[in-house]
């Protein structure tokens, strides 16, 4: 007999939202390893939907031409925290999604309404069919694409360490500049009119600047086990 002691945890959704480079992917991925749960990473099917229409020769500054196109491409993402996949139409684009030239362009894509409900139906779909429940990364994820979520957290951290980070991975990259152009993504995914980047009023912020990664993992590792404890 299955009792309270033997009973597999209940499915858990958790939102984690912020800027760039607050470290919601390597957080999110740690925590649905760490915990057995199903992870997405939101961003990427917003880079993926913009590297189609970069192939696709899209016009990129005309919204029209973008929302006449947003329901042709099949986005596909792999959920497993280990080893996270994206293809388009069946084509793996993991590697050309984050180029440097992706980066730029993916506010303006992301920003047009009918581009976001289309990967918002997907991002729900996927979440409602995660068993073991799902991290969820990304900048609406608390307050529109899964606004019951069992746990929301939005990351912080001040533009100078974000810019570190992100220096330290494009090795050689020049830190100011790389300060502007995420200063400048964050402005766009903001401004934008629908579903802008935003903590939901229920999210427990954590403020990483001063937090190595690995206590940021605990953190919310102690955070997602509380929820599931009272669930
Ligand atoms: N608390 C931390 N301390 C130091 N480095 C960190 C911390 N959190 C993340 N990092 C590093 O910062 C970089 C950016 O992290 P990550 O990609 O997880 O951020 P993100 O919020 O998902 O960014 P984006 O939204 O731009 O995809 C990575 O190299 C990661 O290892
Ligand atoms: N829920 C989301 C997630 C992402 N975006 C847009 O995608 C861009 C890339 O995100 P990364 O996390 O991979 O850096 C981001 O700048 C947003 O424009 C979004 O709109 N909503």
């Amino acid at each position: 007999m299955e009792t309270a002691e033997t009973a597999a945890p209940a499915a858990v959704i958790v939102a984690i939202d912020g800027p760039s480079g607050t470290g919601k992917s390597s957080t999110s991925k740690a925590v649905a390893a760490q915990l057995g749960l199903s992870y997405l990473d939101t961003g990427a099917q917003y880079r993926a939907i913009t590297w189609w229409m970069v192939h696709n020769g899209i016009d990129l500054t005309d919204p029209t031409a973008i929302a006449a196109v947003a329901g042709k491409p099949e986005i596909v993402s792999g959920t497993d925290p280990a080893a996270p996949t994206i293809t388009v139409d069946g084509t793996d684009v993991a590697g050309p999604i984050r180029t440097t030239d992706v980066t730029s362009k993916v506010s303006a894509v992301s920003a047009v309404p009918e581009v976001r409900t289309r990967i918002t139906e997907l991002q729900r779909s996927i979440a409602v069919s995660a068993e073991k429940g799902i991290v969820v990364e990304g900048r609406d994820i608390g307050t529109t694409v899964l606004p019951d979520a069992d746990l929301k957290i939005f990351l912080t951290a001040s533009p100078e360490a974000r810019a570190a980070r992100r220096s330290g991975e494009l090795k050689g990259a020049d830190v100011k500049a790389t300060q502007e152009a995420l200063i400048k993504r964050d402005a766009a995914d903001s401004s934008r009119k629908t579903s802008p980047l935003a903590k939901a009023g229920d999210a427990v912020e954590v403020d990483t600047t001063e937090l190595t990664l690995q206590q940021v993992i605990e953190c919310v590792v102690t955070l997602v086990e509380e929820k599931r404890a009272a669930k």
